[in-house]
């Protein structure tokens, strides 16, 4: 099958062909550059069997599903609850309806990996009038990436992927941290929003609720402004004034930036909490593994990372650490395993969306 591949995420829109499961094709584009994509469809693949969408938020959905107009109506509905992916990827099905008409087209869903958290790790400790339709708790995020690490983990250990308990930390513009246990995401940092837990590019990551109410207290920022702060200029960016691309706080922190440094300390120190906390969520660690932009680019930030994970005993070999690709980077007969791995979201859409046309249950 020729499936054609759309992921919008915090700081790229990129586009794939996956034929007979291997990329044929990639290309990115400036996040909401939509325009300049539609201008290359055609040129990227003949007429595809299926196209493939991820869509950062599906609510409690568990599986992929076809779209139609009330479908992508009903998702289009939860634009506040992931405003900076949310609506791109809406435009992107409405584009692919019209150039390729007649092509199915597939979303494919972050948050269903983490359908079945458990209650504990689900829950916010709100009012029960609150919590009883079960919709405002925690959906946790990128998990077509936490699915696609898992199984390549399991390739490159050699184990079965529903025996590995595991701590798989998402490094991208965003982060998130999840705890997968016999094939299950059992926690996770994020929660109803990808606002939740660790620091990100331009999201605050985890802040206590009683500075956001005294804020709104003043009367000085309302709640839209609000929101817009905590998603496009917090985290790294907020912090240092740049874009919250890794690269640039890097470079700004090598140039002697005290803000830049501190910026890097905060980001270091939250995501060690998450991976902490993640790792008290299995009975046993098997592995850790690290992936999206920054874990694949950037072996120096990894290695300050891993500098400071001592109480989980890793056994981290410098050497593998410094090198790039899919690796090991524990030493050999490590007890916890350590790897990097490149994400390939496309690959994972691609699977949804030929399980979701063979009606397969691609949720199990
Ligand atoms: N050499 C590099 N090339 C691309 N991205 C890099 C590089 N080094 C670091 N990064 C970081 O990777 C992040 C983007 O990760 P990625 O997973 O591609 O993003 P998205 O969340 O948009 O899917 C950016 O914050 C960027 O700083
Ligand atoms: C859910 C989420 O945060 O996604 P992204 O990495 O695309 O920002
Ligand atoms: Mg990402």
């Amino acid at each position: 099958m020729r499936i054609l591949t759309l992921s919008p995420g915090a700081s790229s829109l990129k586009a794939a062909v996956v034929v007979h499961g291997d990329t044929t094709v990639t290309q990115t584009w400036a996040h909401a550059d939509i325009a300049a994509f539609a201008e290359r469809v055609h040129a990227i693949s003949a007429t595809p069997d299926a196209v493939a969408v991820r869509f950062a938020h599906g609510g409690s959905r568990p599986r992929p599903v076809v779209l139609d107009e009330s479908e992508l109506a009903n998702l289009e509905r939860l634009t506040a609850l992931a405003p900076t992916q949310q609506p791109v990827s809406v435009q992107a099905v409405r584009l692919m309806w019209s150039l390729l008409p007649g092509v199915p087209v597939i979303a494919c869903f972050d948050t269903s990996f983490h359908n079945g958290l458990p209650e504990a790790a689900a829950r916010y400790a709100l009012p029960r009038t609150w919590t009883r339709q079960n919709r405002l708790r925690r959906y946790g995020f990128h998990g077509l990436s936490c699915r696609y690490a898992l199984r390549r983990t399991a390739r490159m250990l050699g184990r079965d992927s529903d025996s590995l308990r595991l701590v798989c930390c998402h490094l991208g513009s965003a982060v998130s941290v999840t705890a997968i246990r016999d094939g299950h995401s059992v926690d996770t940092s994020m929660g109803f929003t990808p606002v939740e837990g660790a620091v990100s590019s331009t999201r605050s990551g985890s802040v206590d609720p009683g500075l956001l109410l005294h804020v709104l207290s003043t009367g000085e920022i309302g709640v839209d402004e609000l929101s817009e702060t905590l998603f496009l200029r917090s985290g790294l960016a907020g912090m240092t004034g740049t874009s919250g691309d890794v690269r640039e706080v890097l470079a700004a922190r090598a140039a002697g930036d005290s803000e830049a440094d501190i910026a890097i300390g905060v980001y270091l120190h939250r995501l060690r909490r998450e991976i902490g906390a993640a790792a008290m969520s299995l009975d046993r660690l098997d592995a850790v593994v690290f992936t999206g932009g920054v874990a694949e680019h950037q072996p120096a930030l990894l290695s300050e990372l891993l500098g400071g994970l001592a109480p989980l005993g890793l056994q981290i070999s410098s050497s593998r650490v410094a090198e790039l690709g899919d690796r090991l980077i524990s030493v050999d007969g490590a007890a916890v395993a350590v790897l990097m791995i490149t994400a390939r979201i496309e690959l994972e859409l691609a699977r949804a969306a030929e399980g979701t046309i063979a009606g397969m249950d691609y949720s199990s």
